[in-house]
């Protein structure tokens, strides 16, 4: 077996750095060494900085490691570290982690939208990824050092809505219109300082800044495609896809539900069996390249007409799979369907650690 890698995480204390401690502990790539979080956390055990919240226990390996400030020297040894920073803080931290020559993976809005980082859901786009690969071309060629980059992961909304996107628009051609109204979980808004349980209990929050806009622009770029020199991505235009998202905050503690409707350019639309078949059957290449943490099944197809449901659903292939249910025609679009994944795995940690496992199977890290 290959020596582990050694990695990071900045903002380990919160929703989504609890959940990348969990997926790192005992992982077979990955070793986990550094923990980074605000100046409140730093030089503390990491048992007494964090306030856990997830329902298995804090894996033993982490309960005594120093919590560190986020400064790109305690995080030298890194060959990889991982971002779930609170997003007012990421943009200058996760700057000077690449600048020091740090791959970085970052679950925050920063640098989202710049044109040369990869914006990655793994299970989805990571043919993306070779922007990475183009970068480190260049600079092997130039007899430079290794640079630091970062990739980005989506929204996390964002991730569960083009999973299924991926294999029809792959089979049935181009969707010309897409629509989703949200339900998301309370882990999403983060913990510091997280949803009141006095704002969400008995309760739906018709309103999650910038949600909206996040998920309407990034799948764009998602479902984007590579352009010729692999430098960029050039997103899909207004007239290639019209996006029109709803996002609400409801009681749940983890999974977002999405009930989506689409309409394909291409005439006529198929079946609803052929839609169901089309997501059965498809299967990610990070499964296909057999990463350690890719889902067996990407997408579970539920028959069951009151599924999925976020408690009952949220965790199939341990949170890498995305559920679908109810799908049927729609007498407005082609057709309509409920969509749930898991916020803090596949739509944030979770994509994060399977980006390193694909980056490490293509010798990236
Ligand atoms: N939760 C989710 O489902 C998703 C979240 N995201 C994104 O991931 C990121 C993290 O979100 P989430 O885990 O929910 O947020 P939390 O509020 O739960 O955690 C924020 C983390 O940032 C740290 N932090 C805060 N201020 C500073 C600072 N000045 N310097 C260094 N570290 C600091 C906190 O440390 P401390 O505890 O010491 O204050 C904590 O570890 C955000 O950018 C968010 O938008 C993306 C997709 C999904
Ligand atoms: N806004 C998402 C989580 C999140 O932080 O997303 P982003 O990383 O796009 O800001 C939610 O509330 O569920």
């Amino acid at each position: 077996m290959a020596a582990q890698k050694v990695a990071g995480v900045l903002g380990a204390t919160g929703s989504v750095g609890q959940r990348f401690i969990l997926l790192l502990a005992d992982h077979p790539d990955f070793e986990l060494r550094v923990l980074g979080a605000s100046p409140r956390s730093a030089g503390k055990k990491y048992v007494d900085a964090a306030n856990w919240k997830q329902t298995d226990l804090m894996p033993k390996s982490a309960e005594n490691i120093i919590v560190s400030d986020c400064s790109s020297a305690n995080f030298k040894d890194c060959d990889i570290v991982f971002s779930g920073l609170d997003a007012e803080y990421a943009g200058p931290i996760e700057k000077e982690f690449v600048e020091a020559g740090i791959a970085v993976i970052s679950n925050a809005k920063n640098y989202r939208r710049e044109e040369d980082v990869p914006l990655v859901v793994p299970i989805v786009n990571p043919e993306h990824l070779d922007i990475i690969q183009q970068k480190l071309d260049t600079a092997k060629q130039a007899g430079k050092q290794r640079p630091g980059f970062i990739v980005c992961i989506s929204n996390c909304s964002t991730a569960g809505l083009v999973a299924p996107l991926k294999p029809l628009v792959d089979t049935f051609g181009p969707i010309d219109t897409l629509t989703t109204t949200t339900l998301q979980a309370i882990s999403g808004a983060g913990f510091s300082p997280g949803v009141p349980g006095i704002d969400v209990l008995d309760n739906i929050i018709p309103y999650i800044g910038g949600e909206e806009d996040k998920m309407e622009w990034e799948t764009k770029k998602i479902l984007g495609s590579l352009s010729a020199d692999k430098s960029h991505v050039e997103l899909l235009s207004p007239e290639e896809l019209k996006v029109s998202a709803q996002c609400n905050r409801v009681a749940v503690s983890d999974g977002h539900t999405e009930c989506i409707a689409l309409k394909f350019k291409n005439r006529p639309a198929p079946s609803v069996e052929q839609v169901k078949q089309c997501l059965r059957d498809y299967v990610c290449d990070a499964y296909k390249m057999k990463c350690h943490s890719a889902p067996e099944q990407t997408i579970h197809v539920l028959e069951q007409s009151d599924r999925p449901q976020p408690r009952l659903d949220r965790n199939r292939d341990r949170g890498y799979g995305v559920s679908v249910g109810r799908v049927r025609e729609d007498p407005v679009l082609d057709f309509k369907m409920v969509v749930l994944s898991h916020n803090t795995i596949i739509g944030a940690a979770g994509s994060g650690v399977l980006i390193a496992e694909i980056l490490l199977a293509k010798g990236m890290i």
